[in-house]
């Protein structure tokens, strides 16, 4: 029996505009130059296994953020289902949940961790406090647990506990980003949402989140969806690999297939500029 998708994604389409019956052949990059409209993600479609780490890089338009977004509600989409597998039994369209059932699924199936630390902790908590809030939100009130699990969490992304009380503005933007991961992971989500998370980091630092997140995933064995617009970020951690451009997936596969036999003149473009 084919192994079920932590994630599957059929046909996301947002499009801004109200479309013609142009659009499909007349689209300059994405956006149709009859109408006007802009098809930020165009018929996208996916899944993502168990324990896997699926990678999509495109240049900055080609609709990464607003799958990701979509993903994580932040945007819903003009047309497409996603299934999880552990909500509604994988059968219930995520974007047809009740505004409760999504902050469900936010805060005990996803987590997210944005490119910019503000949008996913609050900068004047505490590093324990921005994990519990999340506990929280998932319904515990346990004061000794939350700190355990903060404490493990902590430890789990090299932060010292004895900075656990200490408010994330005041960490290097390297360890905001590892408090982020931390607390996305609070509630054992199935999937990790990682938007760009190591864009504007030094490369030391930036190497550092990349090791880390191949720790995180090791431990927890948890699917990462994982979105960049360097190749070199998802040859380290991608299993497979989706190619975007101006809002469609013009190439996917094993990473090492991609790297190694780029089809997509685009994609030859991406793998040369590596070497
Ligand atoms: N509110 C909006 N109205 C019109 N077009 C939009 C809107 N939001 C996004 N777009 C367009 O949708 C397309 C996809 O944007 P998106 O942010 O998803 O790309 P991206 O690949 O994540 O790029 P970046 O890395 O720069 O964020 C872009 O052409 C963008 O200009």
């Amino acid at each position: 029996m084919a192994e079920t998708p932590v994630l599957q994604v059929e046909r996301l389409t947002m499009r801004y505009g109200e479309g013609c019956p142009h659009c499909k052949d007349h689209l300059e990059k994405n956006r149709c130059t009859v109408c006007g409209t802009v098809w930020a993600a165009n018929d996208i479609s996916l899944e993502v296994y168990p324990g896997e780490v699926l990678g999509i890089v495109g240049e900055s338009g080609s609709g990464k953020s607003t799958l990701m977004q979509s993903l994580y509600f932040d945007l819903i989409p003009t047309e497409g289902k996603a299934y999880l597998q552990n909500y509604g039994e994988g059968k219930k369209n995520i974007w047809d949940a009740s505004p409760l059932e999504k902050r469900k699924i936010r805060n005990n199936i996803m987590g997210m961790v944005y490119q910019n630390p503000v949008r996913g902790l609050r900068m004047d908590y505490s590093a324990a406090s921005n994990i519990a809030e999340k506990i929280i939100a998932a319904g515990s009130r346990n004061a000794g647990q939350m700190t355990a699990r903060a404490e493990e969490l902590l430890e789990a992304v090299e932060i010292l506990t004895s900075r656990m009380k200490e408010a994330p503005k005041n960490f290097s933007g390297g360890m905001q980003q590892r408090v982020q991961i931390s607390k996305a992971l609070a509630n054992n989500p199935s999937l990790l949402l990682l938007d760009e998370v190591t864009t504007g980091l030094d490369l030391s630092v930036q190497a550092r989140v990349l090791d880390l997140i191949r720790k995180i995933k090791a431990k927890y064995g948890i699917s990462i969806l994982l979105v960049s617009h360097d190749l070199a970020v998802i040859r380290m951690l991608a299993d497979r690999t989706i190619v975007m451009l101006d809002g469609k997936i013009i190439e996917s596969g094993l990473t090492d297939q991609i790297l190694e036999d780029p089809q997509h003149a685009y994609t030859q473009q991406l793998v040369h500029s590596l070497l």
